[in-house]
């Protein structure tokens, strides 16, 4: 079968965007592979899938495919690309658009058209429920990686998250490091492992070796992981600008039982056909 997609990034976080709602299309693990693949395929860290809602109240479904073929629970930047393609493509005309994602309902608000708010929900810290061993939940925790001993912050923004605090994200050995965060014993699920620089209380850069796909120019999860763990050790305070290589996205939490914000870019590259 012929599919039309659309390639986007954010942040150069970037994407294979398919419309299931205009074409029918039942689709493997191994055709995300093939269309994720760089020299064989089209090319992208995540493929997403825009298809009818499930339920009445909310406007689509949006399911998130990493690189490696696994489905995901959670993409932040997708989430923006995710707004501006059903908007694009006449899907709707809201602006205020909620979706309905493996981990719940998001609300995305498109404020102009390059840049997308979205509602990313709450911060989950209890361990059971990233999911990570832990007997019980503690601002930071001890583990082992690479031979280092790392001190992470773990939380699940939908996605499982560790957060590291480090002085120079450009001195990091990502690709040692990265695999062995990812696949840690305690994160039963796998993880993402950001690393963050803070350069003030408003600002920080950081690096996201993701899991499924490796080291991305940008990750907005990670992003709202990095923050609101920041904002829980005091180093950080109110909203936050997070340099990635790729881009910047601003980040807001008032805190506990509170949805974090996160508010930037999305960009469409080019639109094509691939046989599946
Ligand atoms: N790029 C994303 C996160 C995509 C999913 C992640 N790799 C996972 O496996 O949880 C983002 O922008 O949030």
């Amino acid at each position: 079968m012929i599919l039309k997609f659309t390639k986007m990034h954010g942040a150069g976080n970037d994407f294979v965007v398919i419309d299931l709602i205009s074409q029918r299309c039942k689709l493997r693990s191994r055709d995300f592979r093939k269309i994720a693949d760089r020299r064989f395929g089209v090319g992208c860290d995540q493929i997403l899938l825009v298809e009818p809602p499930g339920s009445p109240n909310v406007d689509f479904r949006y399911r998130i495919f990493n690189a490696d073929g696994g489905e995901v629970e959670q993409c932040g930047n997708g989430a923006r690309c995710f707004a501006r393609f059903v908007r694009d493509k006449k899907l709707t005309a809201k602006k205020v658009i909620s979706v309905e994602t493996a981990s719940g309902v998001i609300t995305l608000r498109v404020r102009d058209q390059h840049q997308v708010e979205v509602d990313m929900g709450a911060p989950e810290w209890i361990p059971a429920r990233i999911p990570f061993n832990a007997p019980a939940e503690q601002d930071s925790y001890q583990i082992e990686a690479a031979g280092q001993s790392l001190e992470i912050g773990a939380v699940s923004m939908g996605n499982p998250h560790a957060v590291t605090r480090v002085d120079d994200v450009d001195a990091l050995d990502l690709d040692s490091l990265g695999p062995q965060v990812e696949n840690h014993g305690d994160f039963p699920e796998r993880v993402n492992a950001g690393f963050m620089q803070v350069i003030s209380e408003r600002e920080i850069r950081l690096r996201v070796f993701e899991r499924g796909v490796g080291e991305t120019l940008a990750c907005g999860t990670g992003a709202c992981a990095a923050v609101v763990y920041g904002l829980k050790r005091g180093w950080l305070r109110d909203s936050v600008t997070v340099q990635l290589p790729g881009g910047k996205l601003s980040i807001s939490w008032p805190g506990d039982g509170h949805g974090v914000i996160m508010t930037g870019p999305t960009a469409v590259v080019f639109e094509g056909t691939i046989k599946v």
